[in-house]
C-alpha cells in the first residue's frame, strides 16, 4: 500500500475533494462515495476505463447519485481504518484490487476509492497477463506504428521466430524478424496487415507467408488488432499469427485432386474445360482461332489386357509426356477419359499451324515407348476441330473434335481427321455410342423411366414397367431402341442391366416408404443376362440389399430367350421363381407364339406384344390372334397383359376378351421416379373418393 499513500495524505488536506484538480488529475481510475456507497464523483480515469472496456458487456455507467451495492459491504468494514486495501466484486464484474480511504472533512466522510492499474499498481488480475499472454498456443506480438520494432512477444512468437538462437526479439523490427528484411514491406508486394490497419483503423485479417527462424516459409492467418492511445490515435497493433500451413497443403491438394488426374498429373476434364473457356474468350476478343485435338489411344485395351494394368498405367504417363513434348508454353494438354487426351491450341493464325502439330504429334507417338525396359509401340487417332468454324463453346468444340476422331478409327486408325459432317454418319454413330456407353454407368447418364400397368376392369394401376433411358451428354435422350442392342452386343447390358434391377427395386422401396400403394415393378432381362450362370445370386443380392419384397419384382423375359436349351431354361426359370419373384413373357406373339412351351415353364404372365394391339379395332387378324392367346393364357391359368393400348376401342376390346391388364400410351407414357409417384397419389385419392 506504499504505492500511494501520498495520494491519501493530499485528499485529506482538500475542502472539497471531488472539484479540485487533485482528484481529476489522479492517474488510477478513482471515485468518491459517501458512507452509504452512493458516488459523489469520478474522475476521467474512472469513466475511461469503465465506461470503455464494459458499456458493451454490462452497459455498465456510473454516475454521481448512483448508489453501489458492491461497494458497501468493504465500506462497512473499513469504517474504523482511515486507510486500507481491500478487493471487491468491482465495475467491470470481476474481483478487483480497491485502495480506499475515508476523508473526514467538515463533518461528513467520504470514501476516496482507487482502482489501481494494471500497469503502475500491480493489480493482482493484471499479474496474470503475461502468464496468459506466454501460454497462448499462437505467435503474438504487439508492434509499434512508427518503427514496426516489436514491443513485447509471447513465447510462441519467440520459438516461431528466433528458434534455437533464443535471441530476444522485443526491439527488433517485425521485417527483419518475420520477413528476414531490412526494409518494411510495401502493400504492392503483398498484403501487411499492419498497413492496411494503419489505412483502415480496423482489425484485418490476412493470410501471410512469412519465414520462420529455420528458413521455412509458412503460411499464417494473421489477425491485426489496433491499439489507441489516449488522443483515440492507433500507437499500436497487436499482431496474432495462426500457422495454417497444413490447412493450405491440404487445399492444394483438394485443387490438385479436382483438377488434375492423377495418374498422369495432367490437368483433367474439368480444368481442361476451364482453360477452353477461358481462350475462347480472349480469342473472340484478339481474332485468334482455337484449334482442340481429341486423341484416342488404338487399341489401348488390348494392351491392357495383353500386357497388365501396370504397363497401361506407365504408358498413358508416357504418352502424356510426350504429347507435352509435341507443344508450345500457351498449349494445354489434358486427360479426359481412360485413353482419351485433348490438347489445346489456342492463338492459332492459320488452320495449317494446327495441322503441323498434329502430323509431329502422329510422328511422335508412333515411336516406341521403353516400359520398364520393353518396347511397347502405341498409336493414335486424332480428331481435329477448330474455334469458332466447328463450335462456338467448349462442348461444342470437345463434341467435334471426338466425332472427327472416330472420323480418324474409320479411315484405318493412326491418322487423323478435321471435323466434317460429310461422312460414314452410321458407322461413326455407332462408335459414339459404343465409346459413350462405356462410360454411361460411371457417369450416371443413365436414368430409369416408368409406365404404369394397369388393371383392365377399372383402371387401377397395378403396376409399373422400369425403362431405362440414357441421357448422352452430346447427343442427347438415346432411346433404348438404340443402345440396348449395342449394350447386348458388346456385353455392357451385365452391368447395365444389373444396375437397372437395382434401381428399379431401391425405387420400388421408396415408393412404399413415401406411404404409396404397393404396386408389381416389371424389369425387363436381356438375352446375354439370362445367360448369365450368375444371374440368380446377382438377383438374390440385389433383392436382399433394396429389402424389395420379392412378390413385386417381375423379370420380363422375350420368348426367344426361353427356346435355346428347354431343360436349362426351365431350371432357370425354377431357379428364379424360387426367389419369390414373378416371371412374364415379353412381346407375345412375334416370336415362337408357341404356348404350349408354357405349361412346362413358370410363367406368371404374357404381355401381347404392341403389334397385335396396333390393329385391334380393324378387327383383321390382330384382333383374331390377341383373341386367341388371351383366351389360351386363360386356359394355362396364365394372366394376359395387352401392350402398346393407345384407345378407348382398344381397351373396351381387350376389356370384353378378358384380357386383365393394359399398358399403353392411353393411361400413361413411361415417366420419371416422382412423376410416376405422384401419378399414384392421385389414382390412389381418386379411389378413397369414389369409395
Ligand atoms: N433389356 C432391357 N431392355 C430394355 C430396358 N429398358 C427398355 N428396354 C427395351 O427397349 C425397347 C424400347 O423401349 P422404350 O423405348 O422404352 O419403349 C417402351 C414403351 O415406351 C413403348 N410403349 C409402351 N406403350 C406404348 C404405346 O402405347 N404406344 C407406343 N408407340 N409405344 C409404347 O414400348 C416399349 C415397352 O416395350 P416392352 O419392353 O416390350 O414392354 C423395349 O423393347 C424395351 O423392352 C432395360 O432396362 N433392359
Amino acid at each position: 500500500m506504499d504505492e500511494h499513500p501520498n495520494f491519501f495524505h493530499e485528499a485529506a488536506m482538500l475542502p472539497k475533494p471531488e472539484d479540485s484538480l487533485f482528484f481529476q488529475n489522479l492517474p488510477l481510475p478513482a471515485l468518491l462515495a459517501d458512507a452509504a456507497a452512493e458516488v459523489i464523483a469520478v474522475n476521467p480515469l474512472f469513466r475511461q476505463r469503465y465506461a470503455s472496456t464494459l458499456s458493451s458487456r454490462h452497459s455498465f455507467d456510473i454516475h454521481p447519485g448512483d448508489n453501489l451495492p458492491w461497494l458497501q459491504p468493504v465500506l462497512q468494514t473499513v469504517a474504523s481504518e482511515p486507510v486500507r486495501e481491500d478487493s471487491v466484486i468491482g465495475p467491470c464484474g470481476r474481483r478487483q484490487r480497491v485502495l480506499l480511504s475515508r476523508l473526514d472533512m467538515e463533518g461528513r466522510s467520504l470514501w476516496l476509492v482507487l482502482f489501481p492499474d494494471r500497469n503502475g499498481a500491480g493489480d493482482r488480475e493484471a499479474d496474470l497477463c503475461p502468464a496468459i499472454f506466454d501460454s497462448l498456443p499462437d505467435p503474438v506480438c504487439v508492434l509499434d506504428v512508427k518503427t514496426f520494432c516489436i514491443l513485447g512477444a509471447n513465447r510462441a512468437f519467440q520459438e516461431k521466430f528466433a528458434g534455437s538462437t533464443g535471441s530476444d526479439l522485443v526491439g527488433s523490427t517485425c521485417h527483419e524478424v518475420t520477413h528476414h528484411s531490412p526494409t518494411p514491406c510495401s502493400l504492392s508486394e503483398h498484403h501487411c496487415a499492419l498497413r492496411e490497419v494503419l489505412r483502415t483503423g480496423k482489425t484485418v485479417r490476412t493470410d501471410h507467408l512469412h519465414t520462420s527462424s529455420d528458413g521455412d516459409e509458412q503460411v499464417f492467418e494473421a489477425i491485426a488488432t489496433p491499439l489507441r492511445d489516449t488522443t483515440g490515435a492507433i500507437s499500436r497493433v497487436v499482431y496474432i499469427l495462426r500457422d495454417v500451413s497444413d490447412k493450405c497443403r491440404s487445399a492444394d491438394e483438394i485443387r490438385q485432386l479436382s483438377n488434375y488426374d492423377k495418374l498422369t498429373g495432367l490437368p483433367n476434364r474439368v480444368l481442361f474445360q476451364e482453360r477452353l473457356r477461358q481462350d475462347i474468350e480472349r480469342a473472340g476478343r484478339d481474332s485468334f482461332s482455337i484449334a482442340v485435338m481429341f486423341l484416342d489411344l488404338d487399341r489401348f485395351k488390348g494392351i491392357n489386357d495383353t500386357l497388365g494394368h501396370n504397363v497401361g498405367d506407365k504408358l498413358l504417363k508416357a504418352v502424356g509426356l510426350r504429347l507435352a513434348d509435341c507443344l508450345r508454353r500457351h498449349d494445354l494438354v489434358a486427360r479426359v477419359g481412360g485413353d482419351e487426351f485433348v490438347v489445346v491450341l489456342p492463338r492459332l493464325n492459320v488452320e495449317d499451324e494446327a495441322h503441323v502439330v498434329v502430323k509431329r504429334t502422329l510422328e511422335s507417338l508412333s515411336e516406341a515407348f521403353d516400359i520398364d525396359g520393353q518396347e511397347v509401340f502405341c498409336t493414335v487417332s486424332i480428331g481435329l476441330a477448330f474455334y469458332p468454324n466447328d463450335g462456338q463453346d467448349e462442348d461444342a468444340l470437345l463434341k467435334n473434335a471426338e466425332f472427327a476422331m472416330y472420323q480418324a478409327k474409320e479411315h484405318g486408325r493412326n491418322t487423323w481427321q478435321r471435323f466434317s459432317l460429310e461422312t460414314n454418319a452410321g458407322a461413326v454413330e455407332k462408335l459414339v455410342l459404343e465409346t459413350g456407353l462405356r462410360h454411361a454407368l460411371e457417369r450416371g447418364e443413365l436414368f430409369l423411366h416408368y409406365q404404369p400397368q394397369v388393371r383392365t376392369s377399372d383402371g387401377h394401376p397395378v403396376g409399373a414397367e422400369a425403362l431405362c433411358r440414357w441421357q448422352h451428354p452430346y447427343l442427347g435422350l438415346v432411346p433404348p431402341i438404340k443402345f440396348i442392342p449395342l449394350a447386348e452386343e458388346t456385353g455392357l447390358i451385365l452391368p447395365i442391366g444389373a444396375w437397372v434391377l437395382e434401381e428399379a427395386c431401391r425405387q420400388s422401396v421408396a415408393w412404399q416408404e413415401q406411404g404409396l400403394p404397393p404396386v408389381r415393378i416389371g424389369i425387363n432381362l436381356s438375352g446375354r443376362q439370362f445367360k448369365d450362370r450368375h444371374l440368380v445370386d446377382k438377383i438374390a443380392e440385389i433383392l436382399d440389399r433394396t429389402g424389395v419384397d420379392p412378390d413385386l419384382v417381375e423379370l420380363e423375359l422375350t420368348e426367344s430367350m426361353l427356346m435355346d436349351d428347354a431343360r436349362g431354361t426351365a431350371e432357370m426359370l425354377h431357379k428364379l421363381r424360387g426367389l419369390g419373384v414373378h416371371l412374364a413373357i415379353d412381346d407375345f406373339g412375334t416370336g415362337y407364339s408357341s404356348l404350349s412351351y408354357l405349361k412346362h415353364f413358370p410363367i406368371d404372365r404374357v404381355k401381347i406384344d404392341r403389334s397385335f394391339v396396333m390393329d385391334l379395332e380393324g378387327g383383321g387378324d390382330d384382333a383374331a390372334i390377341a383373341g386367341a392367346i388371351i383366351a389360351m393364357a386363360q386356359s394355362l391359368n396364365l394372366a394376359t397383359l395387352a401392350e402398346g393400348v393407345e384407345t378407348e376401342g382398344q381397351l373396351e376390346f381387350l376389356r370384353e376378351r378378358g384380357c386383365e391388364e393394359i399398358q399403353g400410351y392411353y393411361f400413361g407414357k413411361p415417366m420419371a421416379a416422382e412423376d410416376f409417384a405422384a401419378y399414384l397419389h392421385r389414382e390412389a385419392g381418386n379411389r378413397s373418393v369414389t369409395g
